[in-house]
C-alpha cells in the first residue's frame, strides 16, 4: 500500500482527463442506448467488481424498465498498473441461465477480462451476452472482447478515478485522472 503522503502526490502530478459532468453526461447517453436494446428483455445486470463499482451506481438508476441485479469479481491487475492472470473471486453461477446479461465493467483495456467473463457466462447457459464499459482505451492493437456500448475511447495511459484504482487508491474520485507519464510502477 503506499503512503497517504505518496497517493496525493499522485493525484497532484496526474492530468484530469474526464470531468464528473461530461462523464454524467456519458452515463445518459449510455442508458439511452441500452434501454433502446434491452428494456423489453428483463436483464441481468452484473457489476464487475471492484472497478465498476462507481460507474454501475451512476449507470442503475437511469435504466428505467425491469432488471435484476447482481455482481462478479475478477481481478487481473492486482492493485498493479500490468495486467496479470485473472483471478475469478465471486461468480453468481445459478442467476445466469437462460437470461439476457449485461455486464457492467468501468475500462476495457487489453480485453482480456471482457473476453473471459462472456466465455463463462454463456457457458452458464444465458439467452443473450451484452457488455457496456464507461471507457474503451485505445492501445493501438486488436482486443479480443468489443464492448456493445461504450463510453467513451481514452488514450494509451493508465487512468485512475471514478471506480478504477492506481495502487488500490483514489477509487473514489468523481472525475477520471491519467497518471503522470514514466509513473507507471
Ligand atoms: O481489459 P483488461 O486489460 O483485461 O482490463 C480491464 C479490467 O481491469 C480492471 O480490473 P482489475 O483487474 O484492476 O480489478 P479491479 O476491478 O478490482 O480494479 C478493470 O476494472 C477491468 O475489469
Ligand atoms: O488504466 C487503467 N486504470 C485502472 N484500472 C485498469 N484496469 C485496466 N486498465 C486500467
Amino acid at each position: 500500500m503506499l503512503t497517504r503522503e505518496k497517493t496525493e502526490q499522485i493525484l497532484e502530478n496526474a492530468e484530469l482527463i474526464y470531468s464528473a459532468e461530461a462523464i454524467a453526461e456519458t452515463i445518459q447517453r449510455l442508458a439511452d442506448e441500452i434501454a433502446a436494446q434491452l428494456s423489453n428483455q428483463y436483464p441481468l445486470v452484473l457489476c464487475v467488481m471492484k472497478g465498476a463499482v462507481v460507474f454501475a451506481g451512476h449507470l442503475l438508476p437511469k435504466l428505467a424498465f425491469p432488471l435484476n441485479f447482481e455482481y462478479l469479481q475478477v481481478t487481473r491487475y492486482h492493485n498493479a498498473t500490468r495486467g496479470g492472470a485473472l483471478d475469478w473471486l465471486v461468480f453468481p453461477q445459478n442467476a445466469i441461465k437462460d437470461r439476457a446479461v449485461l455486464v457492467i465493467d468501468d475500462i476495457l483495456d487489453e480485453g482480456v477480462t471482457l473476453a473471459e467473463i462472456r466465455t463463462k457466462i454463456l457457458d452458464c447457459g444465458a439467452r443473450s451476452f451484452h457488455s457496456v464499459v464507461l471507457a474503451d482505451k485505445d492501445i493501438g492493437k486488436n482486443k479480443p472482447f468489443h464492448a456493445d456500448f461504450v463510453g467513451f475511447v481514452l488514450p494509451d495511459r493508465y487512468v485512475f478515478g471514478f471506480g478504477m484504482d492506481v495502487h488500490s487508491a483514489w477509487r473514489n474520485l468523481p472525475a477520471i485522472y491519467a497518471l503522470q507519464s514514466g509513473a507507471e510502477r
